[in-house]
């Protein structure tokens, strides 16, 4: 059985990810860390990890944008959840007893609506949506609640208070990735053949002459002319190069399209490095599952 890491307590929002990503035949091992997830992926600890990379509403999760580029894990597959939020507490806690709320701090930003309509209530970043839950579980206060999922607040025996505590309750999604240490194996390319979901692509680079005015612009023309749909784009500081960028690109192509061969061999001319982290399919949206 394969063994599929990810960062929280069990019924973290990413353990459901894990399922969506792999199969529901896996052991999940949940880790403290985002890091300990690519640590265990290197090491051969594990077989897979179930990484959060951006929120509909939140933006991106930076943590795992710097770990790609650092371990350089290859993406394999994506999936995109509706994040319901609850917020639960002890069994018998009402609303007017809460004094503090604790949750990841995504969560926390997710549904910081609610924190605008209670200002006597105090929001306190914790490690994961499903640690908070533990954590109340254990201390035993019933002045303090969490916001996590339906399921986690079950799992540790919890009331649920409030549900669809999210700012934008039924449009809050985030988006994951699956990691491993090789990449998989892709669909033949078929001129003239629609594949869907479409083969999407995540390519690391930094540009050669950054300074020049319209460098972006003319690198991301190789996708342009060719009429490859970009869906994404991130910078991220270099790690010990100050004031230098790491792009990372996610576009619709699949590498053995002799188009996107073309492309990437027209972006080498406005970039001093690039790598390709991953091409896999587009994920699908789906609802939470345990
Ligand atoms: O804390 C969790 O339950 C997680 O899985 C992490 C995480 C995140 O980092 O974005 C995942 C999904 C939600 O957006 C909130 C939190």
């Amino acid at each position: 059985m394969k063994k599929i890491a990810f960062q929280g307590r069990r019924g973290a929002y990413s353990e459901s990810a894990a399922y969506h990503l792999f199969g529901n035949d896996i052991e999940v091992v949940p880790m403290d860390t985002f890091e300990q997830i690519f640590q265990g992926i290197e090491t051969g600890v594990v077989d897979g990890g179930a990484i959060p990379i951006e929120n509909s509403t939140a933006g991106s999760i930076y943590d795992n944008y710097d770990l790609l580029y650092k371990w350089r894990h290859p993406i394999v597959a994506e999936v995109k959840l509706q994040i319901e939020h609850t917020l639960c507490a002890l069994p018998g806690t009402k609303l007017e007893d809460l004094t503090e709320v604790l949750s990841h701090p995504q969560g926390l930003a997710q549904c910081s609506r609610f924190f605008g309509q209670h200002p006597n209530i105090k929001s306190t970043a914790f490690y994961d949506t499903a640690g908070s839950a533990e954590e109340i579980a254990k201390r035993g206060d019933k002045h303090i609640g969490a916001i996590a999922s339906a399921y986690a607040a079950k799992f540790y025996g919890l009331d649920i208070l409030k549900q669809g505590l999210e700012n934008l309750p039924g449009v809050n999604f985030t988006r994951f990735y699956a990691i491993q240490k090789t990449a998989i194996e892709l669909p033949d390319f078929k001129a003239n053949e629609t594949v869907k979901p479409p083969i999407k692509t995540t390519l690391l680079l930094m540009l050669s002459d950054s300074s020049k005015s319209g460098a972006l612009y003319e690198a991301l023309g190789c996708f342009a002319k060719r009429k490859l749909n970009l869906t994404r784009i991130e910078s991220r500081p270099h790690p010990d190069r100050p004031w230098e960028y790491i792009f990372h690109l996610s576009f619709e192509g699949n590498p053995k399209d002799p188009n996107v061969v073309e492309a990437l061999k027209e972006l080498q001319q406005y970039t001093d490095f690039i790598y390709r982290l991953g091409s896999f399919r587009e994920g699908t949206t789906e609802k939470l599952s345990y």
